[in-house]
């Protein structure tokens, strides 16, 4: 069996990174285990309820993007009032759904919008999460400002091994975003530290296969709602609402996309590998991995870091990882896994 091999480069403004994939046959469906899986059943229509609303917010703000709209973190990296405004919500929603117990670990903070000259923009934020809540006719309230900035705080949580956690980035991909590209709101939930359940709202993913020759056709719809329940497999339905839920597969021409959309499209078998690995100190948060782990875990795929170790959403904002993370199926797992490690092994001691 031949690997196309592939890389993945950081990410860039201007090129998405690398998502290299090979094909290959579907996967059998061997294993006898009987998985009783506990019900999420709540837990799962708010989370698809509330990354839904998210992206309809996003895309609003995608299709007349202005340059105030888009600021820069400390670390350099962009964030955008869709940033925010999918944060605000997606808490919102939760907080309102979940009153007792409700814990969120988000990416976005205030601390920017709070800062002088921050005014104008937190309004624009507030408009935005207002007009969403009105025309999907939710809650019946209007939120101040204040209220906005509260609902992006309460993302402050520090997770753990303990208890629910929910896990937001509310754009995963904002460089994708900004380019037009391609983009995800990602909600996951941590239960006793494991990811128990996971949204994958992905608005610019066609809904067809992305090797498909008709990628580019005006037919292929795009809006994508991938997600997954631990031991009960991993779904794909229209963003749109209409119906077609659909029971994905890990099964296997290089495509370059940005975000999480990746393991939503490995899980659906549009490939078979999707290699991250970072530059030595980086950090990986939970926020960028964890509904995308259970989307494909769920789906029959596998995910480990470079030692071939499962990830450990249990200590905290960050992963403790080991160099990088494999993204890949059963079959091909233990030829991948060689192959980074010599790789690594390699890279080691050249330098
Ligand atoms: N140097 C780096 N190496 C790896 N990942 C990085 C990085 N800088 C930022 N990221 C993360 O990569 C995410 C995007 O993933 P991808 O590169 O697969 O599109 C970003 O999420 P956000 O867009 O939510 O900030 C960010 O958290
Ligand atoms: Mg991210
Ligand atoms: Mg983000
Ligand atoms: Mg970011």
């Amino acid at each position: 069996m031949s690997i196309n091999w592939l890389r993945f480069v950081s990410p860039s403004l201007k090129k998405p990174p690398l998502f290299h994939l090979c094909h290959l046959p579907p996967l059998s469906s061997s294993s006898s285990a009987v998985v009783v899986a506990m019900s999420y059943d709540k837990e799962l229509a708010a989370a698809k309820k509330a990354a839904s609303l998210a992206a309809r917010l996003c895309q609003k703000v995608q299709k007349a993007l202005l340059q105030s709209d888009v600021q820069s973190k400390n670390d350099k990296s962009p964030v955008t009032v869709a940033d925010y405004g999918s944060q605000a919500l997606v808490s919102f929603v939760l907080q309102q759904e979940f009153p007792d117990n409700f814990s969120l670990v988000a990416e976005e903070d205030s601390k920017d919008l709070r800062k002088d000259g921050g005014q104008e923009i937190v309004e624009r934020i507030t408009k935005l999460v207002n007009d969403s809540l009105t025309s999907a006719g939710s809650y019946n309230v209007t939120l101040s400002t204040e209220d906005v900035l509260k609902a992006i705080d309460n993302g402050r949580s520090e997770g753990g091994s303990q208890g629910r956690h929910w896990v937001l980035d509310p754009i995963d991909g904002t460089k994708g975003f900004l380019r037009g590209d391609q983009y995800a709101i990602a909600l996951a939930l941590l239960d006793g530290g494991k990811v128990v359940l996971g949204v994958l709202a992905c608005p610019n993913l066609p809904l067809t296969s992305l090797s498909d020759a008709g990628q580019h056709s005006p037919n292929n719809k795009v809006g994508c709602l991938f997600f997954a329940v631990v031991g009960g497999g991993t779904y794909m339905q229209p963003l749109d609402g209409s119906s077609a839920v659909k029971k994905l597969g890990v099964k296997a021409p290089p495509v370059r996309i940005d975000s999480q959309a990746k393991y939503g499209a490995l899980s659906r078998g549009d490939g078979a590998i999707y290699l991250r690995l970072p530059h030595k100190g980086y950090r990986e948060k939970i926020w960028d991995h964890a509904a995308g782990c259970i989307v494909v875990t769920e789906a029959g795929g596998v995910v480990t870091d470079a030692a071939g170790q499962p990830l450990d959403f249990s200590k905290g904002k960050y992963l403790d990882l080991d160099t990088g993370i494999i993204v890949t199926n059963q079959k091909l797992m233990p030829l991948l896994f060689n192959a980074v490690r010599k790789s690594i092994q390699e890279k080691a001691s050249s330098l």
